[in-house]
């Protein structure tokens, strides 16, 4: 089966390939080759070949795995003569005889889809960017059509979905949320219903989520090394006024902060911001999502000019960043009721609440991204595969 997989792979990548040249570049080959009948070149580094061999004493086919542990890789990476480098007569092979004897071939097609640079552009054909105007209202389906297909392809495209027709009980949200994804477990529990009034059967945290004031835009959890993936929350409750969801879509806002502002937009790529959160227990991690309140003091203090001219780079650049996420044209708003489940990808989506009077009830839950992403990459195609 593998072999047949691997075979199949490599001939649909291989017809429209033809090597042109090999040369000798450094400790690097300079290949050029017809892509579809147009030129092409890649300088391939010997250490990477040798990294890249395939061979049975490299390569653990039943495991897709390497057998090399790296540690005498450059010495092993190395030819003598250019007439240790050939192609075979069809021009679709690359052969090198190594220094310690090890011959390794190489397909083009092979070669090339593993080796060369990836662009972005692919991941945005799938993720759709969006605004109040280009979204009009958060994605829902009816339970009676929900299918682990209609839920991932939303929530991949979107980073938000909602389900109706759920009961409106903290008991079918759990086993809704267990039928699609497993649980990401936290202190906060694996299942959590939570109010603005703690009980015993409704624990509260020292956290804004336990009481009734609004909450600015924000993802979860960013004092975790291992931040959620995706956020649920159903309203078993709703308050008597407000209590509303906001949702924003990080992602576009990235896009405009970078259109208008690139120098903003480099400094927040750059700078990483330790959250924390502190109650009994003290956690705290860099991240880079945003959550303007569960940032830890920034240490960025010291005698020198540059460090003082860095910080004031960062505010000014999350300033314009915190701006166009709490811009309502950014923004979607929903009344949360009974029946009707949120789920919000925590690495792109950021949700915010209204402020709200009464007594207002919740239940939810953190889902695994790693589990979501790898049930929904068989909804979409090849390259979009490595991105999720
Ligand atoms: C568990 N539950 C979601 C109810 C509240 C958790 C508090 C989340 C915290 N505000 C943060 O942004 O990480
Ligand atoms: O109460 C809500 O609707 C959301 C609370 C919140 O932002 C959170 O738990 O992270």
């Amino acid at each position: 089966m593998f072999v047949q997989r691997r075979l199949s792979s490599s001939i649909t990548r291989v017809i429209g390939w033809n090597f042109k040249n090999i040369r000798s570049k450094n400790d690097s080959l300079e290949v050029t080759f017809e892509e579809d009948g147009k030129p092409s070149k890649l300088i391939m580094p010997l250490a990477w070949l040798r990294d890249h061999c395939t061979s049975k004493t490299h390569y653990h086919y039943p495991t897709n795995q390497r057998k090399s542990n790296c540690t005498d890789l450059m010495n092993l990476s190395r030819i003598e003569g250019s007439d240790k480098i050939s192609m075979d007569q069809n021009q679709k092979s690359l052969i090198i005889d190594w220094i310690d004897g090890h011959r390794s071939v190489f397909e083009i097609g092979d070669v090339v889809g593993k080796g060369r640079k990836k662009k972005g552009e692919k991941m945005d054909g799938v993720l759709k960017l969006w605004d109040s105007k280009t979204l009009g209202g958060v994605p829902r389906i009816e339970k009676s059509n929900l299918s682990l297909q209609s839920f991932s392809e939303n929530l991949v495209k979107y980073g938000v979905v909602i389900i109706d027709g759920i009961e409106g009980t903290a008991e079918a949200t759990e086993k809704l949320c267990q039928s699609l994804v497993p649980v990401h477990d936290t202190f906060f529990g694996q299942f959590w219903v939570f109010s603005n009034s703690a009980t015993q059967d409704e624990p509260a945290y020292e956290d804004t989520a336990y009481g009734n004031e609004e909450i600015g835009p924000h993802t979860d959890g960013t004092y975790f090394n291992q931040t959620p993936g995706i956020q649920v929350f159903h309203c078993l409750t709703p308050a008597n006024v407000g209590g509303d969801t906001v949702v924003v879509d990080s992602f576009h806002c990235a896009q405009i902060l970078k259109n208008k502002h690139p120098e903003h937009f480099e400094t927040l790529c750059n700078t990483k911001i330790a959250h924390h959160y502190l109650e009994g227990l003290r956690l705290a991690a860099r991240s880079k999502v945003f959550n303007p309140y569960d940032r830890a003091p920034y240490s960025c203090l010291s005698s020198s000019e540059s460090s003082a001219s860095g910080a004031i780079k960062f505010y000014e650049a999350y300033q314009e960043f915190s701006r166009i996420c709490h811009d309502h044209l950014n923004a979607l708003t929903v009344s949360l009721r009974p029946g009707s489940v949120i789920f919000i990808d925590n690495f792109r989506v950021l949700h915010s609440r209204t402020a709200f009077q009464g007594y207002r009830k919740m239940c939810g839950c953190y889902l695994s991204r790693d589990n979501f992403m790898a049930k929904a990459r068989p909804f979409f195609d090849g390259n979009v595969k490595e991105f999720l």
